[in-house]
């Protein structure tokens, strides 16, 4: 009796040891750890990343939510992304979790130069209220010629990675900081990889698809303003949130400059002021700039990597470009589904 008791013990306690690594702390790796820690518990999950927020990209992301058509995915597949962000975030922000999470709906426009072919896109019956602006609305914007007027939300990432982070370490995550070479480094010691490193698989996984974009934007002292404004062109926009109002932007492809660019910040500031002329009397905060993960579509998949004498399952979630923060709960979902598969292909004795 008293010899069987501690077997069955170390069976069950064995049987949680499918080691899972997640490596990237941004809102694609968090989102990630969250996912499979909660939904499979016989996973035992670490994430490893290099950068945690306040230093990631994800941190500069002005976050709201929103969405532009991937090229190579279908667009179920998106709208279903899309549509399971936009669910999660809309759950939060009528939460109690809202402000420590960084969560908050915003309504607002996208004007347009020229009217779109495409009048409805895919998106427009899951955010809210979704209609064409009228000519009285448009009347503000002499340059542009339509608009879409509607509600959304809005996800500061530098209140959302730590809310992320604690709802991980509670589902029993672990968390290392640490730069990782090459996949096969982590191959000893884990049973599944997860790739959410972002720009940083251009290197870690030799993907010459994926490039940077470079990003800045301002953050200003302008409580008065409530509505968000986007150009459709994604050069200007100006999106309100809890603490500040970010404005923006710039899309310098292949450009690696980390540090703020003060030719950049007049001309963003100069934009937006025409948009929103009470900019003007507005005191800059602070700025940021980040490069996003450009790509044509995100990678959302799996493959087996030969390391050392064995194949090692890799799922990759990385390439969200300009909309990693919309699609990070929706893309993270298919990458648990990968996981889920990996573990039926496990062999037993990796399990036990
Ligand atoms: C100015 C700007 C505004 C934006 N606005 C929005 C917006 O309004 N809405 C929206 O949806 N998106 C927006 N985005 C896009 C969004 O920020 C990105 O798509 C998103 O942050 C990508 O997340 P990620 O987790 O893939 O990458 P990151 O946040 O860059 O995280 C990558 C992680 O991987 C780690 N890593 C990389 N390589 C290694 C390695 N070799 N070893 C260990 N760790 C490694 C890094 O340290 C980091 O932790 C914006 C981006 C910018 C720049
Ligand atoms: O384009 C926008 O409105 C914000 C954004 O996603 C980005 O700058 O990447």
């Amino acid at each position: 009796m008293s010899s069987k008791a501690p077997r069955c013990g170390l069976t069950f306690s064995r049987m949680k040891t499918v080691r899972v690594a997640v490596v990237g702390a941004g809102v694609i790796g968090f989102s990630t750890a969250v996912r499979i820690a909660e939904a499979l518990p016989i996973c035992s999950v670490t994430l490893l990343a290099e950068k945690f927020s306040p230093d990631t990209t994800s941190d500069v992301a002005a976050g709201i939510v929103l969405a532009q058509e991937f090229p190579d995915i279908p667009l179920e597949r998106q709208r279903r992304w899309f549509k399971d962000g936009f669910d999660h975030f809309f759950a939060i922000a009528h939460s109690e979790d809202a402000p420590e999470a960084g969560i908050m709906m915003c309504s607002g426009c996208q004007i347009f130069r020229e009217a779109p072919a495409n009048m409805k896109p895919y998106w427009s019956d899951i955010v809210i209220g979704y209609r064409p602006m009228t000519d009285r609305e448009l009347k503000r914007f002499p340059n542009h010629k339509f608009g879409q007027a509607f509600t959304t939300l809005k996800c500061e990432c530098s209140s959302y990675l730590p809310w992320l982070e604690k709802r991980f370490r509670k589902a029993g995550g672990r968390v290392e900081q640490r730069r990782v070479n090459s996949l096969q480094e982590l191959s000893n010691d884990f049973d599944i990889i997860v790739n959410c490193t972002g720009l940083g698989s251009k290197t870690l996984v030799g993907d010459d698809q994926v490039q940077p974009i470079r990003g800045q934007v301002l953050k200003m002292d302008a409580p008065w303003l409530k509505h968000f404004i986007r150009d459709v062109d994604g050069m200007t926009y100006i999106y309100p949130g809890i603490h500040s109002v970010t404005i923006g932007g710039t899309r310098q492809v292949e450009d690696m400059r980390l540090h703020v660019d003060e030719g950049d910040s007049r001309s963003i500031l100069e934009r937006c002021s025409r948009l929103e002329p009470s900019l003007r009397k507005a005191k800059v905060l602070y700025q940021s700039v980040g490069l996003r993960p450009g790509r044509r579509s995100p990678r959302v998949e799996r493959e087996l990597v030969q390391m050392g004498g064995r194949q090692v399952p890799v799922v990759h979630n990385y390439g969200h470009g300009g909309w990693g923060v919309s699609f990070s709960w929706g893309t993270s979902m298919d990458a648990l589904e990968l996981v889920r598969q990996c573990l039926q292909e496990i062999p037993l004795q990796a399990k036990l």
